[in-house]
């Protein structure tokens, strides 16, 4: 069987995410999500969800076979467990693919990163977490 990991902050739910995880799982037989903790969401503003919710919702999804939190310090903790053959990073996540490649060779994980697609289908879909909390703020008030 042939391991994949995705990983992200998944806050508020839209189709993008679908996109995301459908595309990683077709790279394999097994999809894992590893799903941010709040307290590691620094780059940008943290979610409104909180963290046991959103991987709750995230294991719920149809190609998703696994979803933990991430580990609050070690980004690679997760990766030993997991032992997967391929990292799927999503189309805008800052993360370096040759630093990632490299940690993962210094630890001896045997693992291919690659990066994901975007999915822009039309602009009449709201595909980000932020954007869809923009709308809430500005529609409510
Ligand atoms: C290979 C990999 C493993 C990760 N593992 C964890 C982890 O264990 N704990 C965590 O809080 N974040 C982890 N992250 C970071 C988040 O999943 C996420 O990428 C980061 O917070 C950026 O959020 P965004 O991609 O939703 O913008 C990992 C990221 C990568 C690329
Ligand atoms: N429209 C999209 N197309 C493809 N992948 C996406 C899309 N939106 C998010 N993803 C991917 O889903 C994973 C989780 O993304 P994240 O939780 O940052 O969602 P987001 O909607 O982009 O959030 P925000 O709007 O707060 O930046 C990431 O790997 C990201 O690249």
């Amino acid at each position: 069987m042939k391991r994949v990991v995705a990983q992200g902050t998944f806050d508020l739910l839209h189709p993008g995410h679908v996109h995301y995880l459908t595309e990683a799982k077709a790279m394999g037989d097994e999809l894992y999500v590893i799903v941010a903790r709040s307290a590691n969401v620094t780059h940008k503003q943290g979610p409104v969800i909180g963290d046991s919710q959103r991987v709750e919702m995230v294991a719920s999804l149809k190609p998703v076979d696994n979803a933990r939190l991430g580990h609050p310090e070690d980004i690679f903790v997760p990766i030993e467990d997991i032992e997967p053959d391929v990292i799927a990073l999503g189309h805008d996540q800052h993360h370096d693919e040759d630093a990632i490649a490299e940690e993962l060779g210094r630890r001896g994980i045997d693992c291919r990163v690659c990066r994901a697609s975007p999915y822009e289908p039309d602009e009449e879909m709201v595909l980000s977490s932020r954007q869809i909390a923009d709308r809430i703020v500005s529609s409510r008030s």
